[in-house]
């Protein structure tokens, strides 16, 4: 199967990196928002299905570039993919190459995390390192180390991790775990690695992220023995073959995350469905901390109302069930507006504070050192062009562009197309002034009417 003829390709890059997202801020939003698949959990489970020799049919795929990349990742492996609407069926009965593209792999980051199926799998894999955002270093240091735990050989050599298990059965041992950090894709890794392992595996001090849960019960819906996903301690019995399948992913707490800040930092009243709440609680924990409202329409919708006054307060990202790293970004730009001092730490990544500056931009007092950011709160923002970094920084500049006085011009949609589903129409679905312009020299001024004017989306 051709992928470039049959997947779909949520934004083309070439297109993306010469677009540009105009805004014009200062309008309330209103009205209701559907949420997508959780990003990182459908690229895992994507690479999961290379444990599979039956079918995989997978449902509320999200439609992102990340997830057209791997799909293009597993293609080339000799995957069979179709997708139609939000559904993803993989057939990975045979596998044709244990070898996956350099320049798909750095492209993102899951794609690195398919080593541990295949490894676990074929006994082989050589796998690019990956790309994903330039946050910092992000090593693979514990992924290799548990693969050489569970008998593989792995050495990096000219940007290619080389693993295989020696012997004749190719077929990797289950071994004692430890994480030095409850690292989320070294504990995906090496969970799909010992599915199909000899023996027991237990790995300590797993990441506990739901998307670390999500992937357990996939694989465990195909025949899988994990236990205790979800907590700090896994244990996988491995077992000889998994089958086929037909899963829905969850629903993505960052991108409803990112929606009910949009809801805070314009004042407005959004609701927002599917979300399961229980991964938002320390996003809703802090929302209310500032003085905001989000009621529980019901068990699977959340609606937040706007506050009179947004209180400054203090945040540290952290390792679920902390405050996830992937939100602070977005809760920079709501902080700049709120009253008083904020300040962050940003204790998952060494380097992921590249947005305080481009919000500066648009009037907001950030300072930054070292990991610690210290937010001024000012009575408005103003429009400016700015360009995102990376993916979370990319929807914290859109957030603050919402808000901002006047028009802002937003450079850096190769990330945000990454991660957010069609984010600008959902946007515009809730009445923001935003559009996606093809040619960065395109005048685009808002019609006498106020209304949203036309495009070459
Ligand atoms: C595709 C995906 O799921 N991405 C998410 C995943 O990224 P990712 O899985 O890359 O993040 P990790 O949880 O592995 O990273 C956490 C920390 O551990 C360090 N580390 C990680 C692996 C390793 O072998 N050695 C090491 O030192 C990293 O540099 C980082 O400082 O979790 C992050 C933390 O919640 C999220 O921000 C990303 O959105
Ligand atoms: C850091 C992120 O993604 P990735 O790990 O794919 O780079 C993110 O989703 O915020």
């Amino acid at each position: 199967m051709n992928p470039s003829s049959s997947l779909p390709d949520a934004k083309p890059s070439q297109e993306a990196d010469s677009s540009v997202l105009q805004i014009w801020g200062g309008h309330p939003l209103g009205g209701h928002v559907k949420i997508s698949g959780a990003k990182n959990s459908a690229l895992v489970i994507m690479a999961g299905s290379l444990l599979c020799s039956g079918d995989c049919r997978i449902r509320n795929v999200p439609l992102l570039a990340d997830v057209a990349r791997m799909s293009e990742v597993l293609s080339a492996l000799g995957v069979g993919l179709t997708r139609e609407g939000d559904m993803l069926d993989i057939n990975a009965r045979e596998i044709t190459t244990s070898t996956a593209p350099y320049e798909l792999v750095t492209q993102l980051r899951a794609s690195f995390f398919a080593i541990g199926a295949l490894v676990g799998r074929l006994g082989a894999a050589q796998m690019p390192l990956p790309g994903g955002c330039a946050i910092g270093a992000r090593p693979v240091d514990l992924h290799v180390r548990g693969l050489q735990a569970m008998g593989a050989e792995v050495h990096i050599e000219h940007g290619i991790c080389h693993a295989y298990v020696p012997g004749n059965r190719g077929r990797l041992q289950g071994a004692k775990i430890y994480l030095d950090t409850p690292s989320v894709g070294a504990t995906e890794t090496l969970m799909m690695a010992a599915t199909l392992a000899d023996g027991e595996t237990i790995i300590e001090n797993a990441a506990r992220e739901p998307e670390v849960v999500d992937l357990a019960n996939f694989c465990n819906g195909m025949g899988a023995k994990i236990q205790g996903a979800g907590s700090s301690k896994i244990t996988i019995v491995g077992v000889t073959n998994l089958h086929s399948i037909d899963y829905s992913i969850i629903p993505d707490r960052i991108e409803a995350g990112t929606f009910l800040v949009a809801g805070a930092i314009t004042g407005s009243e959004i609701s927002m469905s599917p979300v399961l709440p229980s991964h938002l609680t320390p996003v809703i924990a802090k929302l209310q901390a500032m003085g905001l409202k989000i009621i529980e329409d019901t068990p699977d919708c959340l609606r937040i109302l706007p506050a009179s006054t947004l209180t400054a307060i203090d945040i540290e990202t952290l390792p679920h069930p902390g405050f996830p790293t992937d939100m602070q970004a977005p809760f920079m730009s709501l902080l700049s507006v709120a009253q008083g001092d904020s300040l962050i730490n940003e204790s998952v990544f060494e380097n992921r504070l590249r947005h305080a500056s481009e919000l500066n931009r648009l009037g907001a007092d950030i300072r930054v050192k070292g990991n610690t950011a210290l937010i001024r709160g000012v009575p408005s923002l103003s429009g400016a062009p700015v360009i995102g970094a990376d993916l979370r920084a990319s929807a914290a500049l859109v957030l603050a562009g919402l808000a901002a006085e006047g028009q802002t011009t937003f450079q850096g949609l190769q990330h945000l197309d990454r991660g957010y589903d069609r984010i600008d129409l959902k946007l515009q679905q809730l009445g923001a002034k935003i559009v996606r312009v093809l040619n960065v020299e395109q005048d685009t001024e808002l019609t006498s009417s106020g209304s949203t004017p036309v495009t070459s989306t």
